[in-house]
């Protein structure tokens, strides 16, 4: 359990219950797969490429229909059927694609020929002192062109819209890759003041381990949809020794890259996209917001 909750899990910010999840005509990628992340916790999400950490937040955030309303739980409600949870600002998911949902507006595209200005003011709702913060923070032109600006500076006018709200959860999805390192550092300071004086709680999938040693308070490690670890940092066996976190997260990528070298090919039978599998039922299909 990443987080120290109140034990029967209502206390938690996130909890996922026995979550099962396919894509339509894929075998599937969760089984079983539980979750739980207290309140005011940094908690990284860690694992190689296509282990599930974009398909995890994204559920996670109401983007994809998985079971019961019970299954998927932030805030304690439901990620997928409560719409207000996003809406509201409570729930901030921050992901790769130019594009931001801002509450009844719906989904916003960024690279339109808008100034950052426009949208950025255009967000509802928001608090000036908090808003002013953040375009000083993340270093914004409010003149800049949209279509015309860089992946970097595009990015910051993202996130910042992101933030506009005190939300509650924040699920990153790996989006301090464009940034400058000053800019990711103070964005990050940004983001440990929020857990600590508001109890805020962040899910930050990334494969950038630069400074987030003292900062994540939790790991999250996930191998091809499964939950391998989900600890406290300070209880990593193997961060007492090595303190680098780099290093740690390359020898279990080697050690997964290892063990599935070591399975023989089994050329009698090859996945069929159309097999039985149980979650390919309309129930278990995926459904996009
Ligand atoms: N829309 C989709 N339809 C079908 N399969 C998908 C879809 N999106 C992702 N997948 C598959 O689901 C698995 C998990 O993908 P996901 O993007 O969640 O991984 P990830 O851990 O975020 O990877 P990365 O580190 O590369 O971003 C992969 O095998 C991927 O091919």
């Amino acid at each position: 359990m990443a987080g120290d909750g109140d034990g029967d899990g209502r206390g938690d910010s996130i909890r996922v219950c026995g979550m099962q999840f396919a894509y339509e005509m894929q075998p599937p990628l969760f089984m079983d797969f539980d979750l739980s992340v207290a309140p005011g916790s940094r908690c990284l999400l860690l694992g190689a490429n296509g282990s599930g950490k974009t398909t995890l937040l994204k559920i996670l955030a109401g983007k994809h229909l998985v079971g019961g309303r019970n299954v998927v739980r932030v805030l304690n409600r439901s990620a997928f059927h409560d719409t207000q949870l996003a809406c509201s600002g409570d729930l901030s998911y921050l992901g790769g694609s130019w594009s931001k949902t801002i509450g009844s507006a719906g989904e916003i595209p960024l690279q339109g020929d808008f100034s950052a200005e426009h949208m950025i003011f255009g967000v509802e709702g928001s608090d000036p002192v908090r808003r002013d913060k953040l375009i000083e923070l993340l270093d914004i032109d409010l003149q800049w062109r949209m279509h015309k600006v860089s992946d970097g500076q595009r990015r910051r006018v993202q996130i910042c819209m992101g933030l506009l709200h005190p939300f509650q959860v924040l699920l990153l999805d790996e989006v301090t890759v464009d940034l400058d390192v000053v800019t990711r550092m103070d964005f990050l300071e940004f983001l440990r003041e929020e857990c600590d004086q508001r109890g805020a709680t962040i899910v930050y999938a990334t494969h950038i381990f630069d400074g987030l040693e003292t900062w994540a308070t939790h790991l999250v490690y996930i191998q091809d949809g499964e939950l391998r670890k989900s600890e406290r940092l300070s209880d990593i066996e193997e961060l007492k020794h090595s303190a680098n976190l780099h290093s740690v997260v390359k020898s279990w990528l080697r050690a997964e890259t290892k063990q599935s070298k070591r399975k023989l090919p089994d050329t009698t039978q090859k996945p069929s996209l159309f097999g039985a599998s149980p979650f390919t039922s309309s129930r278990h299909m995926a459904y996009y917001r």
